[in-house]
């Protein structure tokens, strides 16, 4: 057997090595934590299986998630007690040669050698690449360079990965310059690659639009048609975790359930895991989104329209906007936009990946500048005004909560900066806020030790905190469980209650349809609508 079989490489395109990963975790408890973040979870992943891992926000997804990947490690990352087995290279009708096999705190696992058989997309896929600047086609290349792939072979087999992953266009884009989707597409790129016999994906429909999650869940199907085994880590039963050959459903680190998806549902279990059930199984006609469309509160919540007559918010008057503007010939990404959004009015902008709704609300606050046309915030024009200034009447939820978390801790998070807008009321402020997303017993936490819906709310209150009359909403329902979403719910509801004007992106549409007293929809440049 070549070295390249024995490492469960594939990076001939055909079947992935047969490879089996068993995991027997007593409890992993992070070094520092308060608890065990996993206690008493098993879990047995074999070839051409989808595993799905369902559980509510802080369940310990993601931890399982980074323990199979080798992207934490017992002892050195937490005290792990159980044992985990990684066996792979076997040909078809024989067993897998075993890899690796330990228990506990064994240092071993040599995470490097470990990602030629497991690849893994983590929650946010912009901390899956690689640090060095470059290229996308560069940064899909990066594994096969480690691990000394021919450069002929190279190059075919990042071409053909850009084409399952719908990147061929993007291939000579700086990573940094993607939109959310397309970063989640170059994230999957990225771990399919090299061909692993176990993929692991966090949350992988996220910030996709139905075309994207087409794309995913057919990826999903061709590679375990290939033999490899996938596991989907979610907060949702959706249309591709209802394709799980086997449900595991995690709560507060424990699992509670395991066994088909159609027993699980018909049961019980899932009832307070926090887990966002609904949609139905198969793939999404085209152009309709797999995501559940139960997942919002009630309809209606947000109130009766505002008033007409108020004065607008936010105003955008011809907004026209490229990334080479030095190229007059270059066609423009935003067209002649305009907008009005009232005090306490809830609008809710959809369209594509790739579309410009990042781009648009950086506009509002000036961290871009319009090529053409003018932005009005409280009906003052921002032309020239500092973004930090702007930022006083303008809170902006950044898509990434990791671009807009800098602090120690949780409570430092949100304080910081209120002592000038609020004096002695800050701390106040700061408690309502944090109270208002479910934070209030975390003040003390790092940032960083909070889940990935934690570090989103968190996020959330930082805007809040600051009380401002527009608040621009950059995806604010992904990583959130059901409960998360009442939360988000509610704060939005508030704020619009007490005057905000509130302008949320969001691929969620059933979100948007429950929320917001009117939806645009992003396309070809232009804002349809409005
Ligand atoms: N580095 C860390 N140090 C300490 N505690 C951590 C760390 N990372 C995560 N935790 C804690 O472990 C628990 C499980 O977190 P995890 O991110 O695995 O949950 P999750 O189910 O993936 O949640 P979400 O769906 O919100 O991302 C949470 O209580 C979290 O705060
Ligand atoms: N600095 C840049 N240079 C060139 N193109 C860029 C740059 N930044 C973003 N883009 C491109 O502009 C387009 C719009 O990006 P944007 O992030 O606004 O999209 P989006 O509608 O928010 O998408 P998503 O739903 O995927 O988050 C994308 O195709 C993106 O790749």
């Amino acid at each position: 057997m070549s070295r390249q079989e024995m490492s469960g490489r594939n990076t001939s395109g055909q079947n992935a090595a047969r490879t089996t990963l068993c995991a027997a975790i007593e409890g992993f408890t992070f070094h520092g934590g308060s608890g065990p973040a996993l206690r008493g979870v098993e879990i047995e992943i074999t070839p051409g299986s989808l595993t799905a891992v369902l559980g509510g926000s802080g369940s310990g997804k993601s931890t399982l998630g980074r323990l199979l990947a080798a992207w934490l490690a017992g002892g050195r990352d937490g005290v792990l007690r159980g044992t985990l087995q990684l066996a792979a290279g076997g040909r078809q009708g024989e067993g897998c040669p075993l890899v690796f096999s330990g228990t506990g705190d064994d240092p071993r696992i040599d995470s490097a050698a470990w990602a030629d058989h497991v690849g893994y997309v983590p929650q946010d896929a912009a901390a899956m690449l690689s640090a060095v600047r470059g290229t996308v086609e560069e940064e899909l290349a990066f594994g096969l360079e480690n691990r000394g792939t021919a450069r002929s072979e190279m190059t075919r087999i990042v071409a053909e990965t850009a084409r399952r992953t719908g990147l061929t266009a993007l291939l000579e884009r700086d990573p940094a310059t993607l939109s959310g989707g397309e970063l989640r597409r170059l994230a999957i790129g990225c771990a399919i690659v090299t061909g692993p016999g176990v993929l692991i994906l966090d949350e992988p429909l996220a910030s996709l639009d139905p075309a994207g999650e087409r794309t995913v869940m057919e990826l999903v199907r061709d590679v375990r048609g290939r033999g490899a085994a996938v596991v989907v880590l979610s907060q949702h039963a959706d249309g591709l975790t209802r394709q799980a050959t086997h449900w595991l459903v995690l709560e507060d680190g424990a699992g509670t359930a395991a066994g088909s998806p159609d027993r699980l549902l018909a049961g019980s279990s899932l009832a307070s895991s926090g887990v966002v059930v609904g949609g139905p199984p198969g793939l999404p006609a085209a152009g309709a989104s797999s995501r559940p469309v139960a997942a919002a509160a009630p309809a209606a919540a947000s109130g009766p329209a505002p008033a007409p007559g108020l004065p607008p918010a936010l105003q955008l008057e011809g907004v026209s906007f490229g990334f080479d503007a030095n190229d007059p010939g270059s066609p423009l990404l935003l067209k002649s936009i305009n907008l009005e959004v009232r005090p306490g009015e809830i609008v809710a902008v959809t369209g594509p990946n790739g579309a410009g709704k990042s781009t648009l609300l950086r506009l509002f606050n000036g961290l871009l500048r319009p090529l053409r046309g003018n932005v009005r915030v409280t009906g003052k024009g921002i032309a020239g005004v500092p973004t930090g200034v702007v930022a006083e009447r303008l809170g902006l939820l950044f898509q990434h909560p990791h671009d807009q978390l800098f602090e120690r801790t949780v409570q430092r998070e949100v304080i910081f900066g209120l002592e000038r807008l609020f004096g002695q009321h800050a701390s106040a402020k700061a408690a309502a806020a944090l109270a208002e997303v479910g934070l209030d017993a975390s003040g003390g936490v790092h940032p960083h030790e909070l889940s990935g819906s934690g570090q989103r709310l968190l996020a959330l209150a930082t805007v809040l905190a600051r009380e401002p009359a527009v608040l621009a909403l950059d995806e604010p329902t992904v990583a959130l469980d059901a409960h998360g979403l009442d939360r988000l719910t509610a704060a939005i509801t508030a704020a619009a209650g007490r005057g905000a004007a509130v302008v949320l992106v969001t691929h969620d549409l059933a979100f948007a349809r429950a929320h917001a007293h009117r939806t645009v929809e992003l396309k070809d440049g232009a804002l349809v609508g409005c």
